[in-house]
């Protein structure tokens, strides 16, 4: 390891002239102040370095477990963390406020070789004992720090560079720093944000689990930040009073510290009561709805929800739910499961299609009979909501339903996430090992998303499990028997990648007992339905659309599906702010394409769409060239026009949809008077443009104004 760029003497000496001369000498102050402190109160000496004090294994293993809620919390955020910095020669670190090492990630030969320099576990990094250093000056300092080689006290540990942050335990109170020591002087102000990121990722964990019997709440100003790391989380009792807040919320609201807010009522924050919150966040479906801050104008999006323990362990951020249950347990487990499936995050379920209703009869006869399922449809047209109430209406039902979507996980976590893996089987797995979702699924279904994206090595094993129905974990040699329904899905072709030879053929084979294409949205008979139960779900059941804007919103392709339908009546809602949706509350881009009718020619359709549909959805319902004045005519532009029968049927039959669109066209000229330059003006789109639609959908202009 390299040591001092100044050597030894050099450095003490430069820290000496610091701490005698001003501290505008030196260009961090923090480390200045540092340097001073380790001079003057600890009376260490830059030239007189001392191995670190090290706890011996029963201290360790005592603090460990004193601090075993928060490395746990930590350990998952860690090895991401490590995993996104992509730096074999750095070192993620966890201590206590004592300065204590509790927990490190690194590669097994940085981690041998820093050990000698005290970077293990159980060494004591504080000022007091290792002078000026990341971890320990942010300790002393309550604050980010980045110590860079040699800005550190001691020469023995300036071939390193450590950027450090506090991690803040529920009642505001720093509990850990969380460290990141390198050789690397490189990106230190990206890295402190990194870190700034995984502590509140752990801060928030730490609330979940510390706070399991109590309704969390989760809320922010913009909606689209519920549910990220960014959002305000509270914890409230269940008589309607706040147990705890992360610093986001503490920010939102204006407050200093979670003292501020502790046992304060619900209504003394926001303009709502508990029940009101839990009734109408409920109704959407647990997506975000409007209350305001108590006493003030400002608005928020909140959700609150039951108790992760009553409501059988929703675990981690609105994503999977997770709960032990299948033959031989308890009734109770059981029906927590039971109720738990039956409360997926986001789901209205609404299958009215008669096509989609009887592929659900289809999907749960044939899991019945232990034979795989494999969804294909295009993305957002909600497979996963398909596969929970596949689950719910087969044997398995009171079974956990376990969701794993590979493509999000990465290559080197997936491998332990689905088969789990056993104490100690590489640095930074947890203590106690981990069950792997393989395992959290027996007696219930799994349900694989993106199977396409699931990495060629690990085909093999998955391929192993399901023929076996046997999982071993990593690191163990113990193999553990399992029983499952599977269900799994994709966007992609898979054919095609077995084609390409990206996707094993026998895994295929294997996964795809019976497959089921979902329609696209545009597809679905029920969209009329659906659209109804999301706009209730997502602006309650007051929320209102206008004519022209359910027009136009049936008229539009949905190349996202539910789920842009879902974002985009999410938006609109908050827009009307109450008032009925009207065409200007939704999405320029979606009226555009409505008004020009460009279905698959500007990129409207993603690739993904079938070439019939995209045939179907851009097949002109009549072949005649329209007649138009060319771009910028000014002289054929100059009045606007009057449609000589605009309620008239159009003589073809048209497509749905484009019928749909010459509804939502007739309904805007005759709410704009027949003027076509307001109409091209309100879907910003050329007149021209407009006027080539209208001819396409038979609406004759003939008269100018
Ligand atoms: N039938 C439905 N009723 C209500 N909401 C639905 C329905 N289908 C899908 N959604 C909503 O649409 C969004 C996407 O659904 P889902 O995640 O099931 O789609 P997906 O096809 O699995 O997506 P991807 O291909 O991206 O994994 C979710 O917000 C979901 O709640």
């Amino acid at each position: 390891m390299a040591v001092s760029l100044l050597g030894t003497g050099r450095h003490a000496e430069r820290v000496f002239d610091v701490v005698r001369g001003s501290f505008g000498e030196e260009s961090n102050d923090v480390v200045a102040r540092s340097w001073r402190r380790c001079m003057d109160e600890y009376l260490l000496h830059p030239d007189r370095p001392r191995d670190l004090r090290a706890l011996d294994p029963a201290a360790i293993e005592a603090r460990l477990d004193r601090m075993s809620t928060l490395v746990d919390c930590a350990r998952h955020e860690m090895a991401t963390l490590y995993q996104q910095l992509a730096d074999d020669e750095s070192a993620v670190v966890l201590t206590d406020t004592d300065g204590v090492i509790l927990h490190m990630v690194a590669s097994p030969d940085f981690a041998r070789e820093v050990a000698p320099l005290g970077l293990r576990t159980g060494v004591v990094w504080s000022e007091t004992e290792a002078g000026t250093n990341g971890m320990g000056t942010c300790l002393a300092a309550a604050c980010p720090v980045s110590v860079q080689r040699d800005e550190h006290f001691y020469t023995q540990f300036t071939g390193l560079t450590c950027s450090a942050v506090p991690v803040y335990n529920p009642s505001g109170e720093m509990a850990a720093v969380l460290d990141v020591s390198s050789r690397s002087t490189l990106m230190q102000q990206h890295l402190l944000v990194l870190l700034g990121m995984t502590a509140r990722m752990i801060e928030n964990r730490l609330i979940d689990q510390c706070f399991r019997h109590a309704h969390p709440l989760h809320f922010h100003s913009r909606p689209e930040f519920v549910y990220t790391l960014h959002e305000g989380r509270l914890a409230v009792s269940d008589d309607g009073r706040i147990l705890a807040a992360n610093r986001s919320a503490l920010f939102q609201l204006g407050l200093q510290s979670v003292n501020d807010i502790r046992s304060r009522r619900i209504e003394d924050i926001f303009q709502t009561s508990q029940e009101d919150l839990l009734q109408r966040s409920s109704l959407s479906s647990f997506h975000p709805v409007v209350t305001y801050r108590a006493n003030a104008a400002n608005r928020f999006f909140a959700v609150m929800r039951r108790p992760a323990l009553e409501a059988g362990a929703l675990q981690g951020q609105g994503a999977v739910l997770i709960h032990p249950a299948g033959p031989g347990r308890s009734v109770a487990t059981r029906a927590a499961a039971q109720a738990a499936a039956a409360r997926p995050p986001g789901t209205v379920a609404t299958l009215a299609d008669p096509q989609l209703a009887r592929h659900l009869d289809v999907a749960r006869r044939v899991i019945a009979r232990q034979t795989p399922v494999l969804l294909c449809g295009e993305t957002g047209s909600g497979k996963e909501v398909f596969a929970r109430l596949v689950h719910e209406g087969s044997p398995n039902a009171n079974g956990a339903f376990v969701a794993v979507n590979c493509a999000s996980l990465p290559e080197s976590l997936i491998e332990a996430e689905l088969f789990g893996y056993r104490a100690g089987a590489f640095t930074g797995a947890q203590r106690s090992g981990r069950r792997g979702k393989i395992l959290q699924a027996d007696g219930g279904t799994l349900f694989l998303d993106e199977i396409g994206d699931m990495p060629p090595e690990l085909q093999a094993r998955l391929l192993r499990v399901l023929e076996e129905r046997q999982v071993t974990p990593l690191g163990s040699e113990e193999t553990i028997s399992v029983q499952f329904q599977l269900l799994s899905a994709s966007h992609r072709n898979l054919l095609d990648l077995v084609e390409k030879g990206a996707f094993r053929e026998d895994l295929y084979y294997r996964l795809a007992g019976v497959e089921v294409n979902l329609p696209a949205l545009r597809e679905r008979s029920d969209r009329h339905e659906l659209m109804r139960s999301l706009l209730v779900a997502e602006g309650g059941t007051d929320a209102r659309l206008s004519p022209a804007a359910e027009d136009l919103l049936m008229a539009y392709p949905w190349p996202g599906n539910v789920r842009q339908l879902r974002h985009v009546l999410r938006s609109a809602c908050a827009l009307a702010d109450g008032e009925p949706i009207e065409v200007e509350h939704l999405p320029l881009a979606l009226r555009k394409t409505v008004a020009a009718g460009e279905y698959g020619v500007s990129g409207a359709l993603p690739s993904i769409a079938s070439p019939a549909v995209v045939a179907r959805l851009v097949a002109p319902p009549h072949d005649a060239a329209p007649n138009l004045p060319a771009e910028g005519d000014s002289a054929g532009l100059a009045a606007d026009h009057r449609a000589d029968e605009p309620a008239e049927e159009p003589p073809l039959k048209l497509n749905p949809i484009l019928a749909n669109e010459r509804q939502v066209l007739l309904k805007m000229l005759e709410q704009h008077r027949w003027n076509v330059s307001n109409v091209a003006k309100a879907f910003d789109v050329s007149r021209n443009t407009l006027y080539r639609r209208l001819h396409k959908l038979h609406i004759r202009i003939s008269h100018p104004d």
